[in-house]
């Protein structure tokens, strides 16, 4: 579950999230919906501490984010996120991209990485281009990859 209670955040003087409260429970999908530069990616941000909240409570997966002795790196891994401009590693094939973590972080086999990888890439449309670099794929296509790339972590919570 993700629960922002009265969570507000300051860019300097500058008030982005205002009083914020929202629930969300597991298995839920939540899109959220704004003008540019209202606050979407801060707001989607917060949970995995990318941003600190200035105020108010935020509780993901029973943790509380912004308490000092929480151990974020652990939060995280549970926690996926496919970035605005996907962020892909460039000098790496999609297959690379995408088995990375999941052989440095959770210490996955390289062939079951690669099973793994292949099983999202099919899910995503895009088997073909495991071994293309970002470069040469689309807009669209990188966002697949990207995606792949967080669903491969099997986290508990996807942030888009
Ligand atoms: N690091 C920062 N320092 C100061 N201001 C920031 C910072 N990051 C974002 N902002 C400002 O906070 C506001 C919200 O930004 P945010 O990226 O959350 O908007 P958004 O709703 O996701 O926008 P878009 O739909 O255009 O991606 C914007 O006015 C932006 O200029």
């Amino acid at each position: 579950m993700i629960y922002f209670h009265q969570v507000n955040k300051y860019y300097g003087d500058f008030h982005v999230l205002k009083d914020i409260n929202l629930t969300i429970h597991q298995g839920e999908v939540v899109v959220i919906i704004g003008p540019s530069g209202s606050g979407k990616s801060t707001l989607v941000r917060c949970i995995n501490r990318l941003e600190t909240i200035t105020s108010g409570e935020l509780i993901v997966d029973n943790v509380k984010v912004n308490d000092k002795k929480v151990d974020i790196n652990r939060l995280r891994r549970n926690i996926g996120m496919v970035f605005q401009h996907f962020n892909l590693y460039p000098h790496m094939t999609v297959l690379q991209n995408i088995t990375l973590a999941p052989r440095k972080v959770l210490r996955i086999p390289e062939k079951e990485a690669k099973e793994t990888a292949m099983y999202y890439l099919e899910k995503v449309g895009i088997p073909e281009k495991a071994n293309a670099y970002p470069s040469e794929l689309s807009g669209g296509q990188q966002q697949r990859v990207a995606i792949a790339r967080g669903l491969a972590m099997k986290p508990k919570i996807m942030l888009f």
